[in-house]
């Protein structure tokens, strides 16, 4: 019997056409050893803002409501390409909608849904007759069956779900990065790979703005002690960090390029509004700031009727032994300073 395997594959692996065969023959590959798998799929990278950008150039109030439907459908390109490309390398492949993937969410609304259960029913009828099922990363559907988008960046959070509702030991995050690393390797050419961590390490990362993994995403994981293994998305797809209940003390730097640090309104009312919208925020020095952020965050405030001021500072977070402390830095000197927080970590992880 074959053994059923999660594979989630970001937009960093299908940055041209041709990526989705050297994924699908890997993925080949693994059908031939004896998996059976089930493929969550985002969208080519950059789409999902593409498609930001075209809406709000059709209309720039564009309703949450008609955006968040507009949105998920780059990842459903991406799946609906990736299950091509597995038929062409000769594997019964088959593309599952939001209402049969067995994601249950919140009600489609204003805002980006919330996971609330996974079915699997769906998932093991499909399985029966197929090598593998794409699914399009980040969709779910409500209680009447309508589609739901789970956010930014929420295929990790599919894969971990559906690996749980399966109830499998782990699945594999594939990206252009073979793991996590002690900071993000384009900004800290000197980063070094983390092999293994534990999950409230990756959180923390996660919800400081480290871009590599969704911090809902590990947090399920760990609630169904789901092992996530980091994997390079081509070449020799290797193992780079596995993510579990227990890991090396965590020694990390994550400079949070995309943050937005706020001031001058009520903090709790502004931090109300962005979790309404999925965005994360911390409270840093009296300042709310907003990690790992997409949206245009100051237009997102005015609309609901609050009038902050963006400080141009960005946030950065050192980790020791997995404790975070916090600071903000001028924008401009961001890299440079992750540099340096990094380089005076190196020694102080080599010590301990
Ligand atoms: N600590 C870190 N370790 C590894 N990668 C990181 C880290 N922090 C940020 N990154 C960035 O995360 C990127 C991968 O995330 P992302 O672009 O969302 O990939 P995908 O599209 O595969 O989900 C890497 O290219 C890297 O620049
Ligand atoms: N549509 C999602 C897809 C996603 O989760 O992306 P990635 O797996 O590349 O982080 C987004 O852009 O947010």
């Amino acid at each position: 019997m074959s053994r059923v395997r999660v594979v989630k594959f970001g937009g960093s692996s299908f940055a041209g056409p041709e990526h989705f065969h050297t994924v699908a023959a890997h993925l080949a590959g693994r059908v031939r050893d004896g998996e059976k798998l089930v493929v969550v799929t985002s969208g080519m990278p950059g789409a999902t803002e593409e498609l930001r950008r075209l809406a709000t150039e059709l209309h720039p109030e564009v309703s949450s409501p008609a955006l968040l439907g507009l949105l998920p459908l780059a990842d459903t390109v991406g799946a609906a390409l990736l299950r091509i490309a597995l038929e062409r390398a000769g594997l019964r492949a088959e593309l599952l909608p939001p209402h049969h993937i067995g994601l249950a969410s919140s009600p489609a609304g204003g805002q980006a849904a919330a996971l609330t259960g996974v079915d699997p029913v769906y998932l093991h009828g499909h399985l029966a007759a197929a090598d593998a099922l794409v699914l399009p990363g980040g969709q779910a559907a409500d209680a009447h069956q309508r589609p739901t988008w789970l956010g930014k960046n929420s295929s990790d959070l599919s894969a971990v779900a559906v690996a749980a509702a399966l109830r499998l030991p782990g699945c594999d995050i594939h990206s252009d990065v073979e793991g996590v690393y002690d900071a993000d390797p384009r900004q800290v050419p000197a980063a070094r790979l983390l092999p293994t961590l534990a999950y409230a390490d990756v959180v923390t990362m996660a919800r400081a703005g480290a871009k590599v993994l969704h911090s809902g995403a590990v947090e399920l994981a760990a609630r169904h002690g789901v092992t996530v293994t980091c994997r390079l998305n081509t070449g020799d797809f290797r193992v780079g960090s596995v993510i579990g209940p227990t890991g090396d003390p965590a020694y990390a730097v994550v400079a949070d390029a995309r943050s937005v640090v706020l001031t001058g309104d009520d903090p709790d009312a502004v931090e109300a509004v962005l979790a309404a919208e999925g965005l994360a925020t911390l409270r840093v020095a009296g300042a709310v700031v907003a990690t790992g952020s997409f949206a245009d965050v100051p237009a997102l405030l005015a609309a609901r009727g609050r009038t902050c001021t963006v400080t141009g500072q960005k946030l950065l977070t050192v980790l020791r032994a997995g404790v975070p402390e916090y600071e903000l830095v001028p924008a401009t000197e961001l890299a440079v300073v992750a540099r340096s927080r990094h380089a005076a970590l190196t020694t102080v992880a080599a010590v301990a």
